[in-house]
């Protein structure tokens, strides 16, 4: 098979494997595999330092590996970058931008050089900005722009040319609560026209309503591949509150679950470490059963901050 030959409609979305790169000594991606399927939404999590924007230019075709293959809809980034650059909508983590230039120009610009037709492009942008909430500020030059605003700005030309693969780096850093859920919703409905969604976050309880799968990396490595539906079924801590903590403990250690407590006086809280949501079901039905008067009952932490909770205490 000739894999030079890609086809953006058929939206195959990203495969990388065995991808290395350093620079100098400092190896920013030692081994990292990495896939996000079309239709979908795809995490990358790692703490600070750990290869992610490394990893997403590479993927945008903006940097050569040292080694291993990545394939953007079936092309090479290397062998095919312009292939790769029509196909691509690429948010940096910050906005390099001209400031002088209006959001407006800024984003017919850059259609133009996507060989968007101008009339067209007007359009587009006018759409986009609609779509990120700045038709007001439509109009002013990019410099006077918040972090927020640029964020905003930034995900609009991403979008310009209407690519199938998105790869955001960071994309909710700066954006208020309101802007937050507006671009979770944006990106699921993305995902669900069947492009390919790729983002990097630390913002992990966020990730947890909004993707479908998640690859974890750390210090250069993939460490993890998960998803979301493997997530809920992982053992994980679940936090229960009652009326009568004392009848709750007692009804926990009758049934010899594991538990921790949490919380103040005020607002005590157990926390019992369960194998996954069937097992959550048949606690709180037994809790019920029993009599004790269960107020809340749900995840103590979001599933994917607790595979990354793990994967960090199995490195101390
Ligand atoms: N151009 C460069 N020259 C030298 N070192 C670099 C360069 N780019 C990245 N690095 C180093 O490579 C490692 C990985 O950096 P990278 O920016 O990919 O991490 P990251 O996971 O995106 O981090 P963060 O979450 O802080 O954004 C870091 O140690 C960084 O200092």
């Amino acid at each position: 098979m000739d894999n030079s030959a890609g086809d953006h409609s058929a939206g195959t979305g990203v495969v990388a494997a065995g991808i290395r790169r350093s620079f100098g000594s400092v190896e920013a991606v030692r081994r990292m595999d990495f896939t996000a399927p079309a239709g979908e939404v795809t995490a990358l999590i790692g703490p600070n330092g750990s290869g992610k924007t490394t990893l997403l230019l590479i993927l945008a075709s903006l940097l050569a590996p040292d080694a291993g293959s990545v394939r953007i809809n079936g092309y090479d980034p290397v062998a095919n970058p312009l292939e790769v650059r029509a196909g691509i909508g690429w948010m940096p983590d910050t906005l390099g931008t001209w400031g002088s230039l209006t959001a407006r120009e800024i984003l017919v610009t850059v259609a133009g050089l996507y060989g968007i037709e101008r009339s067209v492009a007007g359009v587009r942008a006018a759409g986009l900005l609609e779509t990120v909430h700045l038709t007001d500020f439509a109009d002013k030059p990019a410099r006077v722009f918040s972090r927020g605003q640029q964020q905003r700005l930034s995900l609009a030309r991403a979008l310009i040319h209407d690519p199938s693969v998105l790869l955001l780096d960071e994309p909710a850093s700066g954006l208020d609560p309101g802007s937050r859920v507006d671009l979770r919703a944006l990106l699921r409905r993305l995902a669900d026209e069947g492009k390919t969604v790729v983002v990097s976050s630390h913002v992990l309880s966020e990730l947890d309503e909004m993707v479908d799968g998640a690859v974890f990396v750390a210090r250069g490595e993939t460490v993890k591949t998960q998803s979301l539906a493997d997530a809920g079924a992982q053992e994980r801590w679940y936090s229960i509150r009652s009326l009568n903590t004392g009848s709750l403990l007692r009804q926990v250690d009758e049934l010899r679950i594991p538990y921790r407590q949490r919380g103040g006086a005020d607002r005590p809280e157990v926390q019992v470490r369960l194998a996954g949501e069937t097992a959550a079901a048949q606690l709180l039905r037994s809790l019920v059963q029993a009599d004790v008067a269960v107020t809340a009952f749900a995840p103590a932490g979001g599933a994917l901050e607790e595979t990354y909770m793990s994967l960090d205490a199995d490195r101390r």
